[in-house]
């Protein structure tokens, strides 16, 4: 897909909540979709069904939407190929697609995260394994709760890419009547913003759990967003990226609603579940800053950028911090001006 057309032929890897529900908006927008799940048994529903009850429940898919369990068959001359995987699994499983992959295919992250061991950004995974340019390579994040828009609820977000082109063609591509996309070129904070983000809603939702309220919430918001702004600056950022929808707007959502795994995840920790509890109660699905905090906090350390909330949320689920001292620990800091 290249230029500023629309890309008709759409393929989208993987069938979880967000994988399903972004292949909707692609098919609502008019583009012909192929959805790929891991199990047969979740294509054969979509296809027969026109539903995912599994992650989805309740919502009626396009008839339009064709799903397959073949990698092969699912990315057949697609124009762009939509990774819809988590971030943790995203380098093992496009080592896997990288042969099937069309050669001038956009590649679009819908990931959230930061790799773990290696510090890198999707999108960076994305160009490495896939062994194209970066500017081969979009991303789409903003306050996207997936049930939200599966149930059409109007929602903006930002398709991010180096090519402005290729993000237009991709805007166009995705765009219907509740779902309204805005381009970006900066990459860097886009992705950062959607990352960090996970990390708030944890901390959010453990101060929720304690029984906190809106002050609390705010307080980590607006702090959270500090030292999210401030990485992004070190790594190369666009600051005000940051006041946007990727940033603020889908901090905000996500911080915000019971419908985040991040922040339901946060939750279960403040009321004083331990990891594997908090884990279990998930139904299988990805809280993407469990793993994140800990990749973002090692980030921030390389590049001498101070991120408290970040610390302190790895501490809670990884070191054995209970949430009472994790929070003490933030208020204790060092007085300072904003
Ligand atoms: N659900 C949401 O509201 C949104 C999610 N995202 C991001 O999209 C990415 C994908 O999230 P979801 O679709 O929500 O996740 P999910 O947990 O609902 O689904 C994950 C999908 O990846 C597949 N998968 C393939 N290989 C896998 C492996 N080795 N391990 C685990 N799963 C594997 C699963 O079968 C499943 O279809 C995450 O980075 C998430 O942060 C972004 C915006 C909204
Ligand atoms: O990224 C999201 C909303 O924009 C989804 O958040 P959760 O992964 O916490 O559910």
């Amino acid at each position: 897909m290249t230029g500023a057309e629309p890309a008709r032929k759409v393929t989208v890897l993987g069938a979880g909540s967000w994988g399903t529900t972004f292949a909707k908006v692609l098919a609502d927008a008019g583009s012909d979709v192929t959805l790929w799940a891991r199990r047969a048994e979740v294509a054969e529903r979509i296809n027969t069904e026109h539903q995912n009850p599994g992650y989805v429940p309740g919502v009626a898919l396009p008839e339009s939407l064709r799903a397959t369990d073949d990698a092969v068959e699912a990315m057949h001359g697609a124009e762009a190929v939509v990774l819809a995987v988590p971030s943790q699994t995203l380098r093992e499983n496009l080592a896997g697609w990288q042969p099937l992959l069309p050669p001038d295919a956009t590649l679009v992250s819908l990931a959230k995260g930061v790799e773990l061991s290696t510090l890198k950004r999707m999108s960076e995974v994305v160009a490495e394994v896939a062994d194209v340019p970066m500017d081969q390579v979009a991303v789409v994040s903003g306050p996207n709760l997936a049930m939200e828009i599966a149930g059409e609820q109007p929602t903006a977000t930002v398709v991010a890419c180096t090519d402005h082109d290729r993000a237009v063609a991709l805007q166009a591509a995705c765009s219907t009547g509740y779902f309204r996309p805005y381009t970006n070129t900066d990459l860097v904070g886009i992705e950062l913003a959607g990352a960090c983000k996970n990390v708030m809603a944890l901390a959010c939702g453990m101060a929720a759990g304690l029984g906190y309220g809106q002050n609390t919430m705010s307080s980590l918001i607006t702090r959270g967003l500090a030292e999210t702004t401030r990485l992004g600056a070190a790594l190369g950022a666009e600051p005000m990226t940051f006041a946007g929808l990727a940033g603020l707007g889908d901090l905000v959502a996500t911080c915000t609603s019971p419908l985040s795994r991040n922040r339901t995840f946060g939750e279960r920790l403040g009321r004083g579940e331990t990891l594997a509890q908090a884990q279990d109660a998930t139904n299988g699905q990805v809280a993407e800053g469990v793993k994140s905090c800990s990749s973002i906090r090692e980030l921030a350390a390389h590049h001498g950028v101070e991120m408290p909330i970040t610390e302190v949320v790895h501490r809670v689920c990884h070191e054995d911090l209970g949430p009472v001292p994790g929070a003490a620990q933030l208020l204790g800091r060092e007085r300072k001006s904003e």
